[in-house]
């Protein structure tokens, strides 16, 4: 979606492409990083919300019972006890929120001539990793940035996520350059789906957001992908895919655990 200034006309519009979607045939619907707020620190503190009292969560756990659907609501800007955090919630088909992430990799960059950022300005890093379970399968969640850090996929991976979801905000330096490749090779080299989505470019904000939402398979091929306008894509996740080439080409099986491992906290 395209993120505007105004939060009310961000959750009514946030509100309409989650009905369209579920009339699309989505099961499982996911919005853009900061859905109901500018990528911009600059509102986040302003924009954020507790999570007993949110007036977000309220409209999104509505609509997920009302649509019988999952919802994996991007992300807002969460404020607990005065810290504030680049927060996803999901809310499966009576409502509930079965799961909870908090950006663990704040993105603080300075690129020449390029795209500047500093969150850890004013938002504070989750610790905690995320996968969430589905009558399908289990599913990992991460943030935007934190794609950039393979750990974190190998270890949602190793908790058995078949999914990797990220709802996110690329810009016009890095998007370009590295959007799609990421989310294909955490596809290849975990050999799961991973979802990206991306606010749409509003040349009105700050922040160039990138757009170009995305679902790549197991193989690494984008499933269907946007360009930087709003919009919607609906794709079908086939696990077999999963089974078939984790069998076929056992990268996970082939691992030298005795030589090298990834340690959870
Ligand atoms: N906005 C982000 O958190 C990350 C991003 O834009 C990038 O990694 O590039």
């Amino acid at each position: 979606m395209r993120v505007e200034e105004n939060k009310g006309i961000n959750l009514v519009k946030a509100q309409s492409m989650i009905k369209k979607a579920s009339e699309l045939g989505a099961d499982i619907i996911v919005l853009p990083e900061m859905f109901n707020c500018p990528y911009d620190i600059r509102y986040f503190k302003e924009y954020s919300e507790e999570e007993k009292n949110s007036r977000t969560l309220k409209i999104i756990s509505s609509l997920a019972i009302q649509l019988k659907k999952y919802i994996v609501a991007g992300s807002i800007p969460e404020n607990a006890n005065g810290k504030i955090y680049n927060t996803s919630y999901v809310f499966d088909r009576k409502g509930q929120i079965i799961a909870k992430h908090r950006k663990i990799h704040l993105f603080d960059i300075d690129i020449k001539n390029g795209a500047k950022f500093k969150e850890s300005d004013v938002l504070s890093r989750g610790d905690k990793f995320t996968v969430f379970d589905t009558e399908y399968c289990k599913i990992g969640l991460q943030i935007c940035y934190d794609i950039r850090f393979p750990e974190l996929s190998r270890i949602m991976v190793d908790k058995g996520a078949k999914i990797i979801i990220t709802p996110a905000a690329f810009n016009m330096t890095t998007g370009p350059a590295h959007w799609k490749d990421l989310f294909k090779v955490r596809a290849l080299d975990n050999q799961v789906y991973t979802i990206g989505c991306s606010g749409a470019l509003n040349d009105e904000l700050s922040y160039d957001s990138y757009g170009h939402s995305l679902i790549v398979d197991p193989w690494g091929d984008i499933v269907d992908t946007l360009e930087f306008e709003e919009g919607i894509i609906v794709g079908q996740i086939d696990l077999n895919k999963i089974k078939n080439i984790r069998i076929e080409l056992p990268l996970l099986k082939h691992r030298r655990k005795d030589l090298y491992n990834i340690f959870e906290k």
